[in-house]
């Protein structure tokens, strides 16, 4: 069965936490990793070598790879470099995720002209591209991206108040490659609409795998009403 097909329908469970969160730990999001297998997960989505290294040593699961790294220049920061790339390739990740936006990139370049130089490169390796709306979406098709995800909806200063069920829909309608669905799907119920909306499969990060992001809705639903 291929990795596309092992996603069909699927969870993937992104297990992450940055230098600034509490749980950011390897040893940590392995077993998040474990606790989204034995909770049902399809596949795993994880940031640095280190964590997916870690991952892979307890779980098995399909994995979509990135690297986050900050440049003072530009605004993108998943996988934003061929070195990058470069890690995640020689690691061994199923999926390759990739920031496919027009924001400026570090190296200067436009997504189209890294991402060709990327494809010759690794011509047999899958990737994702991550994009904020849907002609960046179109646009990745076009270069010859695997799969496209809305997971910087929302996160581009242009996309901002974009509702991701929406561009889901969208992105359905327009494109030929698996849309998968990321991006704040942080219920069950959107998990599930994504899906039924033509997604492949649907990633979900924080609504799982961030206790402290967890914690603060929970805490903000109590804090409104005034009790007796
Ligand atoms: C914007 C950005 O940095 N997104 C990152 C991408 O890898 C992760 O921090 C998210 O947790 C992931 O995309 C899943 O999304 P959510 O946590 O909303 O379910």
């Amino acid at each position: 069965m291929s990795i596309l097909e092992k996603l069909n329908k699927g969870l993937i469970v992104s297990c992450q936490a940055l230098e600034d969160e509490p749980l950011h730990s390897a040893y940590i999001m392995s077993k998040m990793a474990l606790a989204a297998k034995q909770g049902g997960a399809a596949g795993i989505r994880a940031n640095t070598i280190v964590d997916i290294q870690a991952i892979k040593k307890e779980v098995d699961l399909p994995m979509i790879g990135i690297i986050k790294k900050d440049f003072p220049e530009s605004k993108v920061f998943i996988t934003p470099t061929i070195h990058e790339v470069e890690a995640l390739y020689e690691e061994g990740v199923d999926i390759i995720a990739l920031d496919a936006t027009k924001q400026q990139r570090p190296d200067g370049k436009s997504f189209p002209e890294f991402f060709s130089e990327v494809k010759v490169k690794y011509p047999d390796q899958l990737f994702m591209a991550d994009i904020s709306t849907l002609e960046e979406g179109m646009e990745a098709e076009k270069t010859g991206v695997d799969i496209v995800a809305p997971t910087l909806a929302g996160y581009t200063s242009y996309s901002q108040g974009t509702v991701p069920l929406e561009l889901v829909r969208q992105l359905v309608a327009r494109l030929s490659v698996p849309v998968i669905a990321e991006g704040n799907f942080d219920t069950p119920e959107k998990a599930k609409q994504a899906l039924e909306l033509g997604a492949h499969a649907v990633v979900v990060g924080s609504a799982i795998t961030r206790p402290q992001v967890i914690t603060e809705k929970f805490a903000e639903a109590v804090k409104e009403k005034s009790y007796k």
